[in-house]
C-alpha cells in the first residue's frame, strides 16, 4: 500500500521592492493574511523585485520615465507566475493596470499628512531668504514655491537614511516625507512635525497600500476580500478617479484628497504649475456612493480653470 502525502498548498508568493519601507508594507500584508487565515508564516514567501527606479538613483525620476518606474518589473513577475500578489505604496500607482491585472485590495490607510524634516528649523517660515528645501516631488516642490517664492528647492532623492545624512551635511536645510512611510518604518521622530492638509495637501493616495493580484487567480481574490478596508476603498475611488480625469503623472503637480463624513464623502483638490507660479484648487461633496464622479467633476472644474499648458514648464 502507497501512502501519498497531503501536498500543502503552495506558498502565497508576495512580490515586493526591496527598499525598508517596501519590506514593511509587504511584512504588513503578510501579517494581516496570517492573521485573518490562521497561517503560519511559512504559508506565504515574500519575494523581493528590483525595479528600474530602485536601479536608477543619481537622476531626477521624471527624466527616466515618470509613473510605472517602480512597479513595471513586479507587474510583469505576476503576470508570469513567478508571484500570486504585488504590496504597492498606491501614492506611486498609476491609474490603469495593465490587462490581466487587479488592483481593488487596500489596507487601512496611515497619516495622509506630509511630514516636515529639518535638523535646523522648526518650519518652511523660519526659512531665510535662499534657504534650500529638497524634494524631488513635483507637488511639494510647487506647494512651497507657492507659499514661499524666496526659497530655492533642490533635487532630493534616496531613502530616509540618504536623506537624513544629506540634511546633515547641508545639502539642503530641510526635506518633506510622507508621515505614513515614517511611521511605518518605526522613525516618526525624524519629523520635525506633520504638515496640516490645510497648509499643504496630499498627493492622492498618499498613505496606502495596495495589493495587486492577478485577475483571475481566485484564491488570491478570496485571501485579499478578508484584509481589505472598505473606507480607504472609497476614500481612494474619488482621489482616482480625480487623478484619472486630471491625467497626472509625476510630472505634473497634483494633490487630492479624501475624507469621509458619515455617507458624505468630501474631496479637496489642487493643480500647481511646475514653477509654483500658481496653484488653484477646489473642493466637493457628494454620497459617497458617487466618489468618483466627485472625482471626475472637481478635476473637470480645475482643468477648465487651468486652461492649456498649465502643467508645461516655463523654467
Ligand atoms: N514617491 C515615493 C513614495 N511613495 C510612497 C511613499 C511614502 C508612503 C506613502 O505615502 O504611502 C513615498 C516616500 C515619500 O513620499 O516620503
Amino acid at each position: 500500500m502507497t501512502v501519498t502525502m497531503p501536498t500543502p498548498a503552495a506558498p502565497l508568493k508576495i512580490g515586493t521592492r526591496g527598499s525598508p519601507l517596501a519590506l514593511a508594507q509587504a511584512n504588513e500584508t503578510r501579517d494581516r493574511l496570517a492573521d485573518a487565515f490562521d497561517l503560519p508564516h511559512e504559508a506565504f514567501q515574500i519575494v523581493v523585485i528590483k525595479t528600474t527606479g530602485d536601479r536608477i538613483i543619481d537622476r531626477p525620476l521624471k527624466e527616466i520615465g515618470g509613473k510605472g518606474l517602480f512597479t513595471r518589473e513586479i507587474e510583469e513577475a505576476m503576470l508570469s507566475g513567478e508571484i500570486d500578489i504585488a504590496v504597492h505604496s498606491m501614492k506611486d500607482m498609476p491609474v490603469l493596470q495593465p490587462e490581466g491585472l487587479m488592483l481593488d485590495t487596500y489596507l487601512p490607510r496611515e497619516d495622509v499628512r506630509d511630514a516636515f524634516v529639518s535638523p535646523r528649523y522648526e518650519g518652511l517660515a523660519g526659512l531665510p531668504e535662499g534657504a534650500k528645501v529638497g524634494t524631488s516631488s513635483l507637488r511639494r516642490k510647487a506647494q512651497v514655491l507657492v507659499k514661499f517664492p524666496h526659497l530655492e528647492v533642490v533635487e532630493f532623492r534616496g531613502n530616509v537614511q540618504t536623506r537624513l545624512k544629506k540634511l546633515d551635511d547641508g545639502v539642503a536645510e530641510c526635506t518633506f516625507l510622507a508621515m505614513a512611510g515614517l511611521n511605518r518604518l518605526g522613525q516618526p521622530e525624524v519629523a520635525v512635525g506633520a504638515v496640516d492638509t490645510e497648509d499643504m495637501l496630499p498627493a492622492v493616495a498618499q498613505g496606502a497600500i495596495g495589493i495587486e493580484r492577478r485577475a483571475d487567480d481566485s484564491r488570491a481574490a478570496e485571501m485579499l476580500a478578508a484584509i481589505h478596508d472598505v473606507e480607504t476603498g472609497k476614500r481612494l475611488a474619488a482621489e482616482r478617479s480625480f487623478l484619472a480625469t486630471l491625467d497626472g503623472s509625476c510630472e505634473t503637480p497634483i494633490a487630492g484628497l479624501a475624507e469621509l463624513q458619515g455617507d458624505t464623502i468630501r474631496l479637496r483638490g489642487e493643480v500647481l504649475r511646475p514653477d509654483g507660479s500658481e496653484s488653484i484648487s477646489d473642493e466637493g461633496e457628494a454620497p459617497v456612493e458617487d466618489g468618483a464622479k466627485l472625482g471626475d467633476a472637481l478635476a473637470r472644474g480645475l482643468l477648465e480653470r487651468a486652461g492649456p499648458g498649465f502643467f508645461d514648464w516655463r523654467e
